[in-house]
């Protein structure tokens, strides 16, 4: 078997030129933005200068969030908070970002009418009000900023537990009232020392509210399914096997979990039976969480004392909320977890820099519909999405249509690294060839092969190969498969590997790849064609499983070759396949 590499060397650092990535490779905004050449070789805030990117901010966050998204050349801020939702449709399709909290709602009709939209930042954690599948659908990435409101919020937590266990509320408006005498009678509190707390969601904020009700001597039960016995010992909590031993037998009871499906009225009837006589209930995280009816229903009972909500199924809640005729501990606020000068400084900053950053440089921080690339991880794994974008385009055009999977294997020193969003670039690359409708990106690819039937199938493979490190796909269908193999050498890119046959081609340019007989002649018509066509050969690889058997070639070509080309070389006597692509 010969290979054989006749082309230059390229420059380390050079890119293919059709748009798809170049220097230190920021692919997901290239992939997602598209762009030119020049576009793409300009460093990060010159790209921005030339992009005009508009934002738009709908939720009020903090003046120095707005001013670090408006301080980025090229990106314009439009601030428009309290739109009323007609309002918002008619103008969502001029922005190509967006930045909320949790008023306004994302829905799937917003984001079908936001047909410019790439990124969709939250100030804050929860993301409920963002229909996640929806953006996903449509290629919208969704950020949060997961750790700014932490502390604020475990805080407000904390105050309403106190407060709802001493009445601060109503003795309060009993002080301002004029009746300082009934409410000094009426308010008898309940102290904290020794009760037990159930904490329901173990993440940033409830370990927080852990910690405080440790300082307050309370003994803290936690029910998490991702809190593991080791990190229990280590936050000095016990830890329950489920929702409902945590709350068998608690005195106060505070949630801290995100509002999903599974998630809805959590505490429910039968789950506040569990707890003990006289306990409260403390939400600081969403209001869905709770099934308002069953609690209402507990308090009037007398077996739950109160509540003390931040949060509701609704918001705002009715003025003529039922919880809202309780006398006594009870304490309500409007939402205000995170409402502090310190979490919204820390949240609009950050989520200021993170659509500015994926703007800029395809960065992706705190995304929760794709794999996160930090910029460490975006320059080493720079070259490997380089090449699986390579791999999956020539998938596209060399492996059977309507195939059943995409296997993506890792060997060698590959096998090690975090290549989620490798696997991702080859299945986006496969199907935007593949489909040339343009609707297909980095974020929703995984979800437009799941509708096709496309499964995509990820493993590693430690054995050693003749390459320190080798990226395998191959499309299946039934029996038939087809498989592409790719290495980076230095830091550039190659294709090793064509169905068993090995050549050695840098993944750049416009390729001709000719399959036929292995006898002589061919390729010398091959390239007689070529030059008949004014085609320049940049560069030229040669494969065969042996002689006389199947030949394959490679050529790089300076332009794409026409269809008059390609047909002329598919009527060469002994030519199998032929086919271009442009990386
Ligand atoms: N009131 C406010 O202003 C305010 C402010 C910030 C956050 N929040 C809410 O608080 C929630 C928690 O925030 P966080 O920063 O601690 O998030 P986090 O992701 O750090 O923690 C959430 C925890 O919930 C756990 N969890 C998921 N499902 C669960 C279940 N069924 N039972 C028990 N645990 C479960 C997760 O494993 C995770 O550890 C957010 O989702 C948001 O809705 C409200
Ligand atoms: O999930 C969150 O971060 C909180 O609910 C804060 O919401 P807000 O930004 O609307 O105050």
């Amino acid at each position: 078997m010969q290979t054989q590499d006749q082309g230059g060397e390229e420059e380390p650092g050079d890119g293919p030129v059709s748009g798809i990535r170049l220097l230190d490779s920021r692919p997901a905004a290239a992939e997602i933005l598209g762009g030119t050449l020049a576009y793409w070789r300009a460093d990060p805030y010159e790209r921005l200068a030339m992009a005009n990117f508009r934002v738009l901010v709908s939720d009020p966050i903090s003046d120095k969030g707005v001013e670090a998204l408006a301080a980025a050349p090229g990106i314009e801020v439009d601030v428009h908070t309290g739109l009323p939702p007609e309002e918002f449709l008619k103008i969502i399709g001029d922005y190509d970002a967006l930045v909320v909290r949790s008023q306004t709602k994302v829905t799937a009709e917003v984001l079908a009418a936001a047909t410019k939209l790439k990124a969709v930042g939250r100030a804050g954690v929860g993301v409920d009000n963002i229909d996640r599948q929806a953006a996903t659908d449509h290629g919208v990435i969704v950020m949060n900023t997961p750790t700014g409101n932490t502390i604020s919020t475990a805080e407000h937590a904390f105050t309403l537990m106190l407060s709802c266990a001493r009445n601060i509320g109503p003795a309060h408006a009993g002080v301002l009232a004029g009746d300082f005498k009934a409410a000094r009678k009426a308010f008898q509190g309940i102290e904290l020392n020794g009760k037990r707390l159930a904490v329901i969601g173990m993440g940033r904020i409830g370990s927080e509210f852990a910690k405080r009700a440790q300082a307050f001597n309370m003994e803290v039960v936690a029910y998490d399914p991702f809190l593991t016995e080791s990190r229990a010992r280590e936050l000095k909590v016990t830890l329950a096997e489920s929702p409902d031993a945590a709350l068998n037998g608690a005195d106060v009871v505070t949630l801290h979990v995100p509002l999903t499906e599974s998630t809805q009225h959590l505490l429910n009837e039968q789950r506040l039976a569990l707890m003990n006589p006289g306990a409260i209930v403390v939400n600081c995280a969403r209001g869905g969480l709770i099934d308002e009816a069953a609690l209402k229903a507990a308090i009037d009972s007398g077996h739950i004392a109160g509540c003390a909500l931040d949060v509701f199924e609704v918001e705002p809640p009715p003025a003529d909320h039922p919880l809202f005729s309780l006398g006594k501990h009870v304490t309500f606020t409007p939402h205000l977890g995170a409402s502090t000068n310190e979490a919204q400084e820390n949240v609009g900053i950050e989520v200021a820099i993170q659509i500015r950053d994926f703007l800029a440089t395809g960065e992706i921080r705190n995304a929760i519909n794709m794999p996160s690339l930090d910029a460490t991880a975006l320059r080493e794994l720079g070259p490997y999405l380089d090449l699986a974008a390579a791999l999956g385009a020539l998938l596209a055009k060399l492996g059977p249509d309507n195939a059943d999977s995409l296997r993506v294997s890792y060997h060698g020193d590959l096998a090690g690294k975090d290549t989620g969003l490798v696997s991702r670039t080859a299945l986006y690359r496969l199907l935007e060839q593949s489909r040339q409708d343009g609707q297909v990106n980095l974020v929703n690819a995984p979800a437009v092969a799941k509708a096709m039937g496309l499964d995509l199938v990820e493993s590693t493979i430690n054995a050693q190969t003749e390459f320190n490190d080798l990226l395998v796909v191959e499309l299946r269908k039934g029996d038939q498969k087809f498989r592409i193999a790719g290495t980076i050498i230095g830091r550039s890119p190659r294709i090793v590997e064509i169905d068993r046959l090995f050549v050695d081609v840098p993944i750049t340019g416009h390729l001709l790849i000719v399959r036929n007989d292995d006898r002589p002649g061919i390729v010398g018509a091959v390239g007689t064609l070529l030059g008949q066509h004014g085609q320049n050969i940049a560069n030229l690889s040669l494969g065969r499983d042996k002689s006389g058997g199947n030949a394959l070639s490679v050529i790089e070509l300076d332009a794409p070759a026409d269809g008059d080309l390609m047909s002329a070389i598919r009527a060469i006597p002994g030519v199998t396949l032929a086919t271009g692509v442009s990386l």
